[in-house]
């Protein structure tokens, strides 16, 4: 693995056209996936598909480039002298920053909102400082410095939050620091015969797999984030991956962690099990850093898969999916990745893959007279007689709700590109289309309600006359009582007011979801963005229990205050 590049500061991938070279858990054999970043709309993006969007939008493609980073307005620190000098003596000058670049890269996250405002030069949510501490010990000292001094720490893992995670905001507006954790990214303990290793939450996902591939494990935890985000972010959020259906969520991933506050250090987690009164690794996971840093985890791994089978199947309908999808959850059939689109994305995927793979494919189609459909791609890992067995209990079931078999080549040209659409997203933004995605799960009773009402929603609030949104969804986590529903929401942006735009609809859809029986998040957590709602979640009882939590942990309030409670 190629030493993992820092992301850029106004979109997805380095700044070069090169990207990193990816190879996932298992692929030495077959050689390793090379994505590329296109330069423009025009190669990224085939012509049927641009003139698809065009025509479904009423959006004509402009040039709105981002302003040029040098270009973009960042105040001067306001981190105080002394706080400076005592971070210095406690961590070494070259892990205290000051300086433009490093304040610039920590500066929010990667929503649609956080690009938008970089793209227009605006960084007032820098950070006044970037720190990186080595050490739970160096940490805790850190932790211990700034609620002495009143500064604010944000946690910064790989910068992915699409949630307003990083946005620093304050209410009383101190000084805020970034806590980079990416000195403390080594794999430290390896028990293969407990199936479990220990490392640091600055570690991405390409790193950890590399280094569990010496031993013959996996973690098996891809995000489409997977290569830039951390394992501390992953923990932080309750991240779920594209295989979680299969291996589970990150919280079901993590045995153990170690949280340094403000207040001390928590160790947390008894693997294999404990009954020792409520699991306070359960408050750890999802505290987004508001109770403070993870620097440390232990993980449950697997052996490396010895096989892997991705295929596509088509159902005529978005109903039929479901239901076939519900009853394998039932009997729990469901296989590692399940992903099955609507009518919408399924169309767009289509289009957007062109070449040979999408011609064969709609020719399949065509041969078994059935539309587009709605495209499920399923995959299974594991020892090959496993998979074997897994695979033919569920074609059955399939094949009862109608599903056709669409090949291997669809699966696994899905497998290949799927972490590709983040570079697309750029050079959509680039001409003049607002790009957002947005989550939430629901049980299979109240699916198909919160699928109509999101839509309904974002139909209302981005439609204008001419113009409609295109709103492409999925199903991407299955489980025996439902499934999370995953929206990529695409419009012509409002060039006069374009933040305004996605605020207005995003909270239309999150107010429709709710109302519904949708949850809040799935898994891309509170953040900033989600806070005015967490109490329709959890109750009035619930926020006040947080908030005690925090009040011992942090009596300062230093601890990322921009997120999880509500204001
Ligand atoms: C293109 C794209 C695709 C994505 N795909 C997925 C997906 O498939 N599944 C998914 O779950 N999410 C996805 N996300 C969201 C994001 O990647 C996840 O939330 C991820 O877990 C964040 O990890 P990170 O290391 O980047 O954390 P950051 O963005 O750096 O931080 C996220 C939050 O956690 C806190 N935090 C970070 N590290 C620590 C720590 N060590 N201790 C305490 N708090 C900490 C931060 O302060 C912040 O509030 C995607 C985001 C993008 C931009």
């Amino acid at each position: 693995m190629s030493e993992q590049p820092e992301l850029t500061v106004q979109g997805w991938g380095p700044g070069s056209s090169r990207v990193a070279t990816v190879a996932e858990p298992g692929d030495a054999a077959e050689g390793s996936l090379e994505l590329t970043r296109d330069p423009d709309l025009a190669t990224a993006l085939p012509k049927a598909a641009r003139r698809h969007l065009a025509g479904e939008l009423g959006w004509e493609p402009r040039p709105t480039p981002p302003v040029a980073v040098a270009d973009i307005r960042l105040a001067p620190s306001r981190l105080p002298a002394d706080v400076h000098d005592a971070l210095v003596a406690l961590l070494g000058a070259d892990h205290v920053r000051t300086d433009r670049e490093a304040r610039l890269r920590r500066a929010g996250g990667k929503s649609y909102l956080d690009l938008l405002r970089r793209r227009e030069g605006d960084a007032s949510d820098a950070p006044d400082a970037v720190v990186l501490p080595g050490s739970t010990e160096q940490t805790a000292a850190l932790l211990a410095l700034c609620a002495e001094h009143g500064v604010v720490v944000v946690p910064f893992g790989g910068g992915t939050s699409v949630v307003g995670g990083l946005s620093g905001m304050d209410p009383d507006d101190r000084p805020s620091l970034s806590v980079d954790l990416s000195r403390m990214a080594a794999l430290t303990d390896v028990d293969v015969a407990s199936s479990l290793v220990t490392a640091g939450p600055g570690m991405r996902g390409p790193a950890l797999e590399e280094a569990l591939g010496a031993h013959g494990l996996t973690l098996g935890h891809l995000p489409q984030s997977w290569e830039y985000a951390t394992l501390g972010g992953y923990a932080a959020t309750r991240s779920a991956g594209q295989s979680s259906t299969g291996v589970g969520r990150f919280d079901d991933l993590v045995a153990g962690l170690t949280l340094a506050t403000p207040s001390g250090v928590l160790e947390l987690g008894h693997p294999p099990a404990s009954a020792a009164g409520p699991d306070l690794l359960g408050l750890a996971l999802g505290s987004e850093g508001a109770l403070g840093i993870i620097t440390g985890l232990r993980l449950r791994v697997r052996p490396a898969p010895r096989a892997r089978l991705y295929e596509g199947w088509s159902f005529r309908t978005w109903a039929d999916g479901l239901a076939g999808l519900q009853r394998l959850a039932r009997h729990d059939l469901l296989p590692d990745v399940v992903r099955l689109s609507d009518p919408d994305e399924t169309r767009a995927n289509l289009l957007n893959a062109g070449g040979t793979g999408a011609r064969l494919l709609r020719g399949v189609l065509r041969a078994r007279r059935r539309g587009e459909g709605c495209l499920l791609v399923v995959g299974w890992e594991g020892l090959p007689q496993v998979v074997r067995a897994r695979r033919r209990a569920v074609l059955a079931v399939l094949r009862e709700h109608g599903a056709a078999r669409v090949g291997r080549r669809v699966g696994e040209s899905w497998r290949r590109h799927r972490f590709a659409a983040p570079y697309l997203r750029d050079r959509l933004m680039d001409a003049g289309l607002l790009v957002e995605t947005l989550e939430t799960a629901a049980t299979w009773t109240a699916l198909p309600a919160v699928y109509d009402a999101v839509r309904t929603a974002l139909q209302r609030s981005l439609g204008r006359p001419g113009k409609r949104p295109l709103l492409m969804t999925h199903v991407s986590h299955g489980y025996a009582t439902g499934a999370s529903l995953y929206v990529t929401v695409l419009a012509d942006r409002d060039d006069d007011l374009p933040l305004q735009q996605w605020l207005t609809a995003k909270r239309a859809a999150t107010e429709a979801l709710l109302a519904a029986g949708g949850t809040l998040t799935h898994h891309h957590a509170v953040g900033a963005d989600h806070r005015p709602w967490l109490e329709r979640e959890v109750g009035p009882l619930g926020v006040e229990v947080l908030r005690a939590v925090k009040a011992r942990l942090d009596p300062q309030g230093i601890c990322n205050p921009g997120v999880l409670l509500p204001d």
